[in-house]
């Protein structure tokens, strides 16, 4: 018997675009799916998103058979793309470089983000062999590909364009669920509507027999949404912290991806939505690979408490809860995370 789904289960379909634009959803619909992401983000911080509408079966497979194969290659060919070669940032992160809380986690990955995102400046200067004068920012550098598997690059990038979409019908059905106006909903999608994206494809090695290890500590993620794609035939590996301080396995539901929301949705509410401490126990024999596209706001969003937000929370008597965070210019914020994350 398949277990009962820990989360709840939502589906984004009225906030979709259609072929007919604007998509013509049913206003009931759409309340129905506002409020229950609106209940999921301010009670659990995580839940499942439906997606077989939206994404054929080959599509979620494809991306997972890639990133596997990938993994299966040689160490060698996976450093040629490693951090050290570009910004730091971008590229293949061998297994234990990748640090949660100071301890090295149990995964090798890929990291690609958005492009640079800094304004055009002048050229560094050469020292004299032709070499350039200075390295690279982080973030500055050009995501490293690898040239292999060959359908690598093109699947993964109409990868991000779908989850980019995904992610910008998940907010406005977010903005309706916090009772924004029109006007509001427009402020907040203009935070996002160039986000600066970060894609993760990860790979877990099982974690050795009869150890206490952990794949991935226990963390919030920084951002707006993470959209979780993962290995649907491994069923215990992920975990989500419940509000009784229990953990609870977040197991992958059929035509479904797992959603989080980071922190930058702890700003905008003042608290009232969470960012939920999550990890990755990955034990059973099989080899795993999970795909986290975060969806997160433009490199210079202002991010700060909504009215929308102190409104809603004045509704349902829990006004008090709500603290004014301040405000964050999220590129500022991602480069003071990214800085402690690796190990070179
Ligand atoms: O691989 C997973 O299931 C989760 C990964 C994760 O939480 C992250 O990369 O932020
Ligand atoms: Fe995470």
């Amino acid at each position: 018997m398949k277990p009962t789904p820990t989360l709840p289960i939502i589906d984004p379909t009225p906030y979709l675009p259609t072929t007919t634009t604007p998509n013509t959803a049913h206003a009931g619909d759409r309340a129905r799916t506002a409020k229950a992401l609106h209940e999921a983000c301010r009670d659990v911080g995580f839940f499942y998103l439906r997606v077989d509408n939206y994404l054929t079966k080959e599509e979620l497979d494809e991306v997972l058979v890639l990133a596997r194969e990938f993994f299966g290659r040689s160490k060698e060919e996976k450093e040629q793309i490693g951090l050290d070669e570009t910004d730091r940032v971008r590229g293949y992160q061998r297994l234990h470089q990748n640090v949660t809380q100071g301890k090295a986690d149990h995964h090798e990955g890929l990291d690609l983000y958005a492009p640079n995102p800094y304004p055009p400046r002048e050229q560094p200067t050469t020292n004299g062999d032709g070499n350039e004068g200075r390295p690279l920012r982080p973030l500055e550098g050009p995501n490293l590909w690898p040239s292999k598997p060959e359908q690598f690059k093109p699947k993964m990038e109409q990868w991000i364009e779908k989850m980019k979409v995904l992610g910008m019908a998940v907010m406005r059905g977010m903005a309706d669920g916090l009772g924004m106006s029109e006007v509001e909903g427009e402020g907040l999608r203009a935070c996002v509507d160039e986000s600066f994206w970060v894609m993760r494809v990860i790979g877990y090695p099982p974690l050795p027999q009869g150890a206490d290890g952990i794949s991935c500590g226990e963390h919030t993620d920084y951002g707006c949404l993470t959209l979780l794609h993962s290995d649907p035939t491994i069923p215990d590996s992920l975990q989500v912290l419940s509000t009784s301080g229990r953990w609870m396995t977040a197991f992958p539901v059929e035509g479904c991806i797992v959603v989080n929301i980071g922190s930058m949705w702890e700003y905008w509410t003042g608290g009232l939505y969470r960012a939920t401490l999550h990890r990755v126990i990955h034990k059973s024999p099989k080899y795993r690979v999970s795909i986290p596209f975060f969806f997160e706001p433009n490199f210079d969003a202002r991010v700060k408490l909504l009215d929308a937000a102190r409104r809603k929370a004045d509704e349902e008597g829990k006004g008090g809860e709500v603290k004014d965070l301040g405000e964050k210019v999220y590129g500022d914020y991602l480069l003071e995370k990214v800085g402690g994350n690796f190990k070179y």
